[in-house]
């Protein structure tokens, strides 16, 4: 067999480590499934005497030297962040490298560009695990739908906000609660800003966004609530309508109105699901995306979000794939923003809302309530009210209506002397 291909690992925490480790223990088969024997050329860390298990010949804290490096052949990235990831991906490219790497942060926020510069130089970024971890799913779009029409692509990618949102269906617990459960058990961070707040989702929303449609969506053009104002009531209110409350990344296809080119809608929100969906079923910290194509049809995918070892099985797969393209003489498929479909604001994307309200139950009262959303132009889907006399409650659901429309509608009830309290608002998919 002729010489074998060299890996540079950048970083060795809980993905690197777990990469490094199925690397040396599956090291016969990978050589038989690439045609070549991968070998580790080097392990760049910030600090060596914190990694006893990693051979100290292999390891460095200088890593730009080492991806450029002329024995190294591929690049396999696991330090996450923007920079100095960025900076050494590019070089690493920039040198000939094909790259591996598991950063949803960057991807999401320079993926044209990274794209652009593995295009000229004819070398492979695959990115796998950055999102939905060890589920096949980007390369399923670039590859295994690359003949179809994309319209729609819904998930629950991440699994922190899954975990907590799961146990305040099963408990009744409110969010402050849920959260320190996740924490105690080990499933929210330190700091669970990225996940709380949506910005982890959002990143892998652009990504999705971008694969599906070919156009360039990046983290900034993905409009992004988290989960921390989902209440105790949001998730009853959702089981009372045979729903139950998920984190959604939604990435769909608006058709433009009047001859007008279509846009792509993508989002990451709370939102109620009724209990039938198949993303409803997706419980704990696991992740699903599901996905809607035009001759395909609905297509759902499912599995460990994160992890070490599920994630490292991503970056191994990617990096079977560039090896093999390596060995080949080849570059894998790039993607293309070909398509160019400009972000629809979130204020003109169609959604659904359902708003409980607390109100006397007065002659005239369901009529003014009704009047607000006629004069926003929102069409009621379905009205019940429970109680009666001082403590009636409205549960309205309302067909799609842009969502600046609902958010109008929702402000001026919040204004009315008929109603004592908008209690739950939370927006609707899938029913
Ligand atoms: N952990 C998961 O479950 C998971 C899942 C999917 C994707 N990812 C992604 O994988 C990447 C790595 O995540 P992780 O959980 O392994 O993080 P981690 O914090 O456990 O590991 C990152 C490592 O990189 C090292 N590092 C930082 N700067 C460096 C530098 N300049 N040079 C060399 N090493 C440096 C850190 O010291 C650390 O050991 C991130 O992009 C993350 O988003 C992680
Ligand atoms: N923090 C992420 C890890 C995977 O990207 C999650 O909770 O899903
Ligand atoms: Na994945």
């Amino acid at each position: 067999m002729s010489d074998s291909l060299k890996v540079a690992l950048l970083g060795c925490g809980t993905v690197g480590g777990a990469v490094l480790r199925l690397l040396s223990e599956q090291s016969e088969d990978l050589t038989a499934r690439i045609g070549r024997r991968v070998e580790v050329a080097g392990v760049a860390v910030r600090r060596p005497d914190r990694h006893p298990e990693v051979p100290a010949e292999l390891l460095t804290t200088d890593a730009e030297e080492l991806v450029t490096r002329p024995d190294v052949d591929l690049v396999v990235e696991v330090i996450g962040g923007i920079e100095p990831a960025r900076t050494l991906l590019l070089a690493a490219i920039g040198a000939g490298k094909s790259v591996v790497s598991a950063n949803k942060a960057l991807l999401a926020e320079d993926g044209v560009a990274l794209h652009a510069a593995a295009a000229e130089a004819g070398v492979d970024l695959y990115y796998e695990a950055a999102v939905a971890g060890a589920i096949p799913l980007l390369r399923p779009l670039r590859e295994s739908l690359a003949g179809d029409q994309l319209r729609r692509v819904v998930g629950i990618v991440n699994g922190t906000t899954n975990y907590i949102l799961s146990r305040m269906v099963e408990t009744g617990a409110g969010f402050g609660e849920a959260l320190a459960e996740a924490t105690d058990a080990g499933f929210a961070e330190a700091d669970p800003t990225a996940d709380v707040d949506g910005f982890d989702a959002a990143a892998k929303a652009a990504i999705l966004a971008s694969l599906a449609f070919h156009s360039p969506v990046t983290a900034a053009d993905v409009h992004r609530e988290g989960i921390s104002a989902v209440s105790a009531t949001d998730v009853a209110r959702a089981a009372e309508i045979g729903c139950t409350v998920k984190l959604l990344a939604i990435c769909e296809r608006v058709a433009g109105s009047d001859g007008a080119d279509d846009s792509v809608a993508v989002r990451v929100h709370p939102a109620m699901i009724p209990t039938t969906h198949p993303l409803a079923a997706v419980g704990g910290a696991f992740n699903a995306v599901f996905v809607e194509a035009e001759a395909a049809g609905e297509l759902m995918f499912y599995g460990q979000g994160a992890g070490g070892q599920p994630t490292a099985s991503a970056v191994l797969g990617d990096l079977v794939a560039v090896a093999r393209n390596r060995v080949a003489g080849v570059a894998g498929p790039g993607t293309t923003g070909y398509a160019g479909l400009a972000v629809r604001p979130m204020a003109d994307t169609p959604t659904r809302y359902h708003v409980s309200l607390d109100v006397a139950d007065k002659p005239g009262v369901l009529a003014t309530v009704a009047h607000e959303f006629a004069a926003q132009g929102v069409s009621i889907a379905t009205v019940r009210q429970d109680g009666h006399g001082d403590a009636a409650t409205l549960v309205i659901v309302t067909h799609r209506a842009p969502d600046a429309a609902l958010a109008t509608t929702v402000a001026r009830l919040r204004e009315m002397s008929a109603v004592r309290g908008v209690t739950s608002v939370l927006r609707v998919e899938g029913l």
